[in-house]
């Protein structure tokens, strides 16, 4: 007997005139409902890259034909490294060159670093194009292709220049997930955990509990681990979407793992395997700061352990942690803030003593 098909769900982002909805499925990128009803236009532009465009350009362009007479395409080189000035160009210099207008759709068929520079392309050109997101990995499904956060890095920072820009849509095909390679579906887990700790504790039960099926990439287990990650970021964002205060909570482990990221060099480590380690080692400042007990860092390690990511991080040298965690967005006055657990379920923004932190360093990386 073949098991029942997945129904398609829906996660509405609520954001006034502003509201979209995520799409999560399989087979999403061939149902002509996935591509229906969005803004009309004369032209498209699929902005892609080397890995992703010669699974899924083709598929996507078909149906994006029935909508639009013209259909343009970029293909990007595929890498953190490359989320770029270079690269933000490209899609520039395309969408000028092919006398693209106002009211011209940008879709981003890739994972977080096309979704981003996409979304940013779309922000800024014509002071503001619609945009797609059709993420094709786990980490983008569950977290960059929500929320409007589009950006490129600077070679000082991470994700220093970019803006808040809703896409239209999110169409998120588990199938893709299927030629994702191991290292990525482990990176996409980091963001997954992420949310159990910050705002949902019986979250973080079942992901124990299913990591095994969501690493053999079970379609139900996926179908859920997306649909519930979609939910508390739609909860979160739809409270504070340009991140006054409650949306810095999805930044846990992030102050640490963008100073691996950018203190490695981009593309050294990805986005993911960086927020693993910085959960590891923002969940030992929770503990050493207070209340959480020492078991929490022993659960998380685990966890991020059994999901593949790197639990210990490169021996940078604490000055040039500190050095680069002051550049961090959520950094005030020069003063490093970090998103620590207070309860299970329950993050907020801390200071900490570069005591503490150094401890916390030593302790983690190697
Ligand atoms: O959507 C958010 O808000 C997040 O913080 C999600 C993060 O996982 C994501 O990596 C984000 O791009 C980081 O944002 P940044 O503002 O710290 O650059
Ligand atoms: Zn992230």
């Amino acid at each position: 007997m073949s098991a029942s098909p997945l129904p398609v769900i829906t996660v509405p982002i609520a954001l006034d005139e502003r509201s979209y909805d995520i799409l999560i499925a399989p087979g999403l990128l061939d149902a002509a409902s996935s591509w229906q009803g969005l803004p009309k236009a004369a032209s498209a532009l699929i902005v892609s890259n080397e890995t992703v465009a010669p699974l899924y350009l083709e598929r996507v362009r078909a149906q994006l034909g029935r909508h639009y007479a013209r259909i343009e395409t970029v293909v990007l080189p595929d890498g953190e490294q490359h989320k770029d000035w270079a690269s933000l160009n490209a899609i520039i210099d395309k969408l000028l060159s092919t006398a693209s207008d106002r009211k011209t759709v940008l879709v981003a068929l890739g994972g977080g670093v096309i979704g981003d520079m996409t979304g940013f392309a779309a922000a800024i050109y014509m002071r503001g194009v619609p945009f797609v997101q059709v993420p094709t990995t786990l980490l983008s499904q569950v977290d960059s292709s929500v929320g409007g956060k589009t950006a490129i890095n600077h070679p000082l920072g991470k994700n220093m220049v970019g803006a808040f820009y809703q896409p239209q849509r999110v169409i998120a095909d588990l199938d893709t997930l299927d030629t994702l390679p191991p290292r990525e579906l482990s990176a996409g887990l980091a963001e997954v955990i992420k949310y159990g700790p910050i705002a949902d504790a019986a979250f973080l039960d079942w992901i124990e509990a299913n990591l095994n099926a969501l690493l053999a990439r079970d379609k139900a287990a996926l179908a859920y681990a997306v649909q519930r990650s979609c939910e508390i970021k739609a909860w979160v964002v739809g409270q504070d979407e340009r991140e006054s205060g409650i949306r810095a909570i999805l930044n846990f482990g992030h102050t640490f793992g963008h100073a691996i990221e950018t203190g490695m060099g981009y593309g050294e480590w990805l986005h993911g395997e960086a927020v693993g380690c910085g959960m590891v080692m923002a969940a030992e400042l929770s503990v050493r700061l207070g209340p959480m007990p020492a078991e929490f860092a022993a659960r998380m390690r685990r966890l991020i352990e059994r999901a593949g990511l790197p639990v210990v991080g490169p021996k940078l040298g604490t000055e040039r942690y500190l050095e680069l965690m002051r550049v961090d967005k959520k950094a005030e006055g020069g003063e490093i803030r970090f998103v620590l657990i207070e309860a299970m379920g329950r993050a907020g923004m801390h200071s900490a003593p570069d005591a503490l932190v150094a401890e916390v360093l030593d302790h983690c990386t190697a």
